[in-house]
């Protein structure tokens, strides 16, 4: 069961309502209905996304010193057509041809055999978590008749457990077995369903007025940082490895939307290219992560018995026993935990999860997901894989254009080896169209046969050589001879490692797991945000409305916005209490109150969100406590230590 921050029941439905109503989120184009999977962000969200992005960027951005790019969304059909999204990036969607309801088949069979367990677990009198469900989730539910209180035999339940573990790693048609073999239908009218058929996520669109460029919105920053490698090489100084960054709106069209912001339509993601030496993949700063980050893993033989067991280790554990690939990988990991416990994330609901084979991507090496335990369930919130060199050589490839580092060699490479020359005046007219074929099985001639060859041709005997489509050929005109060759420069195609998080996914976990109620006379909820993550960082309200606060609010406004902190004044007629407590819905971890001893000697009170505790102080001391622990650089504790705990009026009740 979904639980807050105390430890109390989640009740994601009240949550819901206070996001709305504080305008964190809301559904776009409500006034025509809405649409499925489209969200605006209000003011406080678009605080907060912009804090969760402005730490992501000083963390990876800044301190790895990555090269930051702003590619366009618009992408021409050639280059996902290059990159195998045209034809693979897609879900497995079945039809109810009797109602028209489309599912999205992994979805599905997920959600059938969750209920069909705890359907089980009911009737074999164990307790069940009171799962809170989403009004979409809810209705569905009433009418489900597939969700019976049912006993299942000890063989089917184990069947069960292990097909959701390994629920990612299904093509269409396993999932089309499953949906037979577990008699799966329509929950809500018990409706067949059609086999499951690839439903591909882009949105297409024709650049341009005569329609004849067909593009996508891109489902996905990373080609736009392929394609400017070139260029990003050479801005580097043609220094490796580096690493390329980007922050922009992602687009898919997901079968069907649901979960909130955790699974739309159009997200921001921020996404990142190591690119990488695939004969070097150590890190430099590796030892940094080593020994002092430790990661929940779920490795992929562990889900491959059908269990969800965590192993806690070290990343240097995990490397050295070739859990994860790699250094460069196994660092990202790690610094992408850090990233998560920067913003708050609660790190006992933080695991990494490996792909299974299926899952991962056929030229990918290792990925493995950052995934966030939130009421619904684990939720992958940053992808993190090895991409081998695929990207930069299918591009390359495509276009003709070299996507290549060549690096001087300290020490020149010197080998011997058996040359087989031969001469081309004689090749072309011989073979004709056939010439590039016949020259291409000779490089393919292994050296030991090269050897034999030019003894061969020594003892004055013909060679021949095996070409496809024209069996055995005989080359005249030609030498084998043993030579001495130099290497001054080596090329390589890097290997990139990507690690890509949705930045909206973890807008909504982060709410999640800092969200609390605070008991009293009157439950009010809290959102704890780090001071540096919260969307405001101070509220500023007079006692009351008396004329004489008004321009003193005004000089602290500027004065606190001058010192670069955000602030806003609540200066309506109700209670401190509740202004108090409507800010604590907002997030906003400190307050002001401007009083009557302000008047007199410009002291104010400074509240803290959480413990509700206040120091009484000058104004410059106050905004330097304030400032103080938003850049680290003191501590709530060390101020109330410092000025002693103000025992004032009981503002908060
Ligand atoms: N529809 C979506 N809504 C919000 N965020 C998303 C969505 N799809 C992907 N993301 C985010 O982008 C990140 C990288 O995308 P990636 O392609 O790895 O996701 P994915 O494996 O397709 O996700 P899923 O399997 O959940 O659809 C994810 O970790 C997630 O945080």
């Amino acid at each position: 069961m979904a639980t807050t921050k105390t430890g109390a029941p989640l009740d994601r439905g009240t949550l819901d309502t206070l996001l709305r109503r504080r305008l964190f989120y809301t559904p776009s184009f409500e006034m025509y209905g809405g649409v499925s999977g489209l969200y605006d962000y209000g003011p406080p969200g678009c605080a907060l996304q912009q804090s969760i992005v402005d730490t992501w960027r000083k963390h990876f951005v800044l301190e790895e010193d990555m090269l930051e790019v702003d590619c366009t969304m618009l992408t021409p059909h050639e280059v996902l057509k290059t990159s195998g999204h045209v034809d693979k990036f897609a879900d497995w969607m079945c039809k109810d041809p009797k109602s028209g309801e489309i599912f999205r088949a992994d979805h599905l069979v997920e959600e059938v055999l969750e209920a069909r367990l705890k359907g089980d677990k009911e009737a074999r009198g164990e307790k069940v978590a009171v799962e809170e469900e989403d009004a979409d989730k809810k209705k569905r539910k009433k009418k489900v008749k597939d969700i019976q209180v049912v006993k299942l035999t000890d063989e089917v339940r184990k069947e069960y457990e292990e097909t959701l573990a390994k629920i990612d790693n299904y093509d269409g048609a396993e999932l089309g077995e499953l949906i037979i073999k577990h008699k799966i239908t329509n929950p809500a009218t018990g409706g067949a369903l059609e086999p499951p058929v690839a439903f591909n996520l882009m949105f297409q669109t024709s650049i341009g007025p005569s329609s004849n460029l067909p593009g996508y919105l891109r489902p996905e920053t990373a080609q736009g940082q392929f394609l400017t490698f070139n260029k990003l090489l050479e801005f580097n100084n043609l220094r490796m490895p580096f690493a390329s960054a980007s922050i922009g709106k992602s687009f898919r069209n997901e079968i069907s939307p649901r979960s909130g912001l955790l699974r739309v339509r159009e997200f921001l993601m921020a996404e990142i290219e190591h690119f990488v030496d695939p004969a070097e993949k150590k890190h430099p700063r590796f030892v940094e992560v080593a020994d002092s980050v430790s990661l929940k893993f779920l490795p992929r033989n562990v889900q491959e018995q059908g269990q969800t067991t965590i192993v806690e280790k070290t990343i240097g554990e995990a490397v050295r026993e070739g859990m994860v690939d790699n250094e460069t990988l196994g660092y990202f990991l790690a610094r992408i935990q850090l990233f998560l416990k920067e913003i708050g994330i609660d790190q006992n609901k933080v695991r990494f999860r490996q792909h299974m084979p299926n899952e991962m991507a056929h030229y990918a090496t290792d990925c493995w997901d950052a995934e966030l335990l939130t009421s619904y369930g684990w939720i992958e919130c940053v992808g993190c894989a090895d991409r081998s060199a695929y990207d930069l050589t299918v591009h390359s490839k495509k276009t003709g254009q070299s996507l290549i580092v060549r690096e001087a060699l300290e020490v020149p490479k010197v080998w011997e080896q058996w040359d087989i020359v031969v001469d081309k005046k004689w090749l072309g007219p011989r073979f004709k169209k056939d010439a590039k074929k016949v020259e291409e099985a000779i490089e393919k001639v292994p050296q030991e046969e090269r050897e034999k060859m030019a003894a061969t041709l020594k003892e004055g005997g013909k060679i021949t050589v095996k070409v496809d489509g024209l069996g055995e050929v005989e080359l005249d005109k030609v030498t084998v001879e043993k030579n001495q060759h130099t290497q001054n420069v080596r090329e390589y195609t890097p290997n990139v490692i990507e690690p890509s998080f949705g930045i909206g996914r973890i807008f909504y976990s982060l709410i999640e797991h800092i969200y609390w109620t605070r008991p009293g006379s009157e439950l009010r909820d809290v959102l704890s945000f780090p001071p540096r993550i919260a969307p405001t960082k101070i509220l500023i309200v007079p006692l009351s409305s008396n004329k004489d606060f008004a321009p003193l609010v005004t000089a602290l406004s500027h004065k606190i916005r001058r010192a670069g902190v955000s602030n806003r004044v609540d200066n309506s007629s109700t209670s401190i209490g509740k202004r108090y407590s409507r800010n604590d819905e907002l997030g906003t971890p400190f307050g002001i109150t401007i009083d009557f001893q302000t008047v007199k000697d410009g002291t104010v009170t400074l509240r803290e969100r959480d413990g509700m505790k206040q120091i009484r102080a000058s104004q410059e001391q106050v905004i330097e406590v304030v400032k103080g622990i938003l850049e680290d650089n003191g501590t709530w504790e060390e101020a109330l230590e410092k000025y002693g705990e103000f025992q004032g009026q009981e503002l908060d009740e």
